[in-house]
């Protein structure tokens, strides 16, 4: 497993602490009142794939992980419990967990956000509830990706589960949920609770009353009592009991994307980010109405500050971007580092006609098709392995467009700037190719944890850390610029072509199979 450990330039305390869930590691960064990085302790655990298409987490090793780094950005920092105002939650979005709250034991591993088991349960839900009934109550189309029908495959594959679950021993969670319940002291007094973000991933949560659906549950056939109390994103839940943080308010839950929203201080209307990561999610601030959308986007919550009204977002998630590097690293061995591909592909002037589409998983946004899968298209005797990194570099900034393409359709709002974020950002020929194939200016800010950045901004917020939003604005400073470079005729041409290769990967996984 690696480890990353990182101390930054130690500001003067008080201090607030965020904790990051992710689908790869969990981590712990301790922030000043600058939102400055004071000290980082991370580690990976394992990914478990029981069968082609699932993907599970092993949470006592998670919320062991999560101890661990807690405990090593705190020595790192060189600070005590005393000087931690609050600490934050973030983590990995729709990853699902049901576990024992008498013994505190998981029932069954974690099912990750990327694993497609239900995806003929959500066939079966579609025909039997209507797709539409989903997408107008909760803002999401009916698919694998979401929590609910993880429960309910938990439910009907785990032997007695359903019994113990409506007896009112089971509870369920995302992973906001695991780690607040142990923080707060698990089978002694947690609290059980989840944030309006992490609920707006379910399939289960009312958009419009940011409550549970009693429709929804029954039809999917999820008890009531294992479900969460829904809370705002930014206020006090509990307080860490045991620990080396014992005693400090836990203050703040917000899935990963969505903090990276708010780390990234997009508080008006209309602004939006893009975080490069396993995976990319573009959000754009819609302010304080749900805009659904036409065009295969999600509608979900951006952020909810305490009492005030929530705020709104539109999603597009794409499932396979910097997972495509560490497939061509570790599965191709075209590349030994993640680092290298752009290199690689920095040696030829084009993707030598070559595109790839990485439906590893199907297609997310702006398709939903679990019955795509990969192609690398355009194929010539020309064609080298320096082309194919170039073409999957240029697949990550060409789902990007279309997805930009959907939020202007649907909110009507034109990119003028994107602010990105996460690992492939490092990479400086994906950044101007993404320049390039928007045609807007991208961004990059100074502090480029911008996921833990949210959720300690939140939990300073609800402690009165930082007095409000204004004063967070102003920690955002430009680390990095690219403007677009690429002439409207080649933009076009490639776009085409690109949207050709697209058409390829879909209906390759016949009905039974997927
Ligand atoms: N220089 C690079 N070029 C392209 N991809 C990169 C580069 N560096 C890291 N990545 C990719 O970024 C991802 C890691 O980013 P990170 O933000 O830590 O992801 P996550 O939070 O999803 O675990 C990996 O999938 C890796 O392949
Ligand atoms: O943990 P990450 O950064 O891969 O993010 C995963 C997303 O939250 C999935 O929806």
């Amino acid at each position: 497993m690696t480890d990353a450990h990182t101390t930054g330039t130690h500001g003067t305390g008080p201090f607030i602490a965020a904790i990051d869930q992710g689908t790869t590691s969990s981590r712990c960064i301790v922030f000043d009142k600058d939102g400055r990085i004071v000290s980082v302790d991370q580690k990976e655990h394992e990914q478990i794939f029981p069968k082609p298409g699932w993907v599970e987490h092993d949470a006592t090793e998670i919320w062991e992980n999560v101890q661990e780094v807690v405990a090593g950005a705190i020595v790192k920092a060189g600070i005590t419990s005393a000087d931690v105002k609050a600490i934050g939650i973030t983590n990995q979005r729709e990853t699902t967990l049901m576990w024992d709250k008498n013994t505190g034991e998981p029932v069954h591993n974690a099912l990750v956000w990327q694993d497609t088991r239900t995806d003929a349960l959500c066939k079966e839900l579609g025909r039997n509830v209507g797709q539409d009934r989903f997408r107008r109550e909760t803002g999401l189309p009916l698919a694998s990706y979401f929590a609910g029908p993880k429960v309910r495959w938990l439910l009907d594959n785990v032997e007695g589960l359903r019994e113990r679950a409506e007896a009112g021993d089971i509870l369920f969670g995302t992973m906001d949920s695991w780690v607040i319940w142990n923080l707060t002291g698990g089978t002694d007094g947690g609290v059980h609770v989840t944030d309006v973000t992490n609920a707006s991933r379910t399939l289960l949560m009312n958009l419009h009353t940011m409550a549970w659906d009693e429709k929804i549950l029954s039809s999917i056939g999820i008890p009531a009592a294992v479900l969460p109390e829904i809370r705002s994103s930014a206020e006090v839940y509990g307080h860490a009991k045991g620990g080396i943080l014992d005693g400090v308010p836990v203050a703040s839950a917000l899935g990963d994307q969505q903090a990276a929203l708010f780390g990234q201080t997009c508080f008006a209307e209309g602004e939006a980010k893009s975080t490069y990561g396993t995976g990319t999610f573009m959000l754009m601030n819609t302010g304080g109405t749900p805009v659904n959308s036409y065009n295969g986007l999600l509608t979900t919550v951006g952020y909810q500050i305490g009492d005030k009204p929530p705020v709104y977002a539109l999603e597009g998630s794409i499932a396979v971007t910097g997972s495509l590097v560490q497939w061509m690293r570790d599965q191709m061995g075209l590349i030994k580092s993640a680092a290298e591909i752009e290199t690689l592909a920095s040696s030829v002037e084009d993707n030598g006609g070559a595109y790839f589409v990485p439906a590893f998983s199907g297609l997310f946004a702006p398709y939903w098709r679990p019955d795509a899968r990969g192609v690398i298209t355009g194929l010539t005797r020309y064609v080298t392995k320096a082309h194919i990194a170039r073409a999957v570099l240029e697949a990550t900034a060409w789902q990007t467009r279309e997805i930009s393409d959907a939020m202007t359709k649907d909110s009507g709002v034109e990119l003028t700037a994107l602010k990105v974020d996460g690992g492939m950002t490092s990479n400086n020929l994906l950044m101007q190719t993404l320049a390039d194939f928007l045609d807007a200016p991208v961004v990059r800010p100074m502090v480029a944890e911008t996921t833990c950045l949210g959720a300690a901004y939140a939990a300073g917020l609800a402690v009165g850390f930082w007095p409000d939003t204004d004063a967070l604005r102003a920690n955002w400073r430009r680390a990095a610029e690219w403007t677009p470079r690429m002439d409207a005729d080649t933009r076009a041409r490639e776009y085409k072509s690109w949207l050709k290769a697209v058409e390829r990967t879909m209906g390759w996984v016949e009905d039974e199979e997927s």
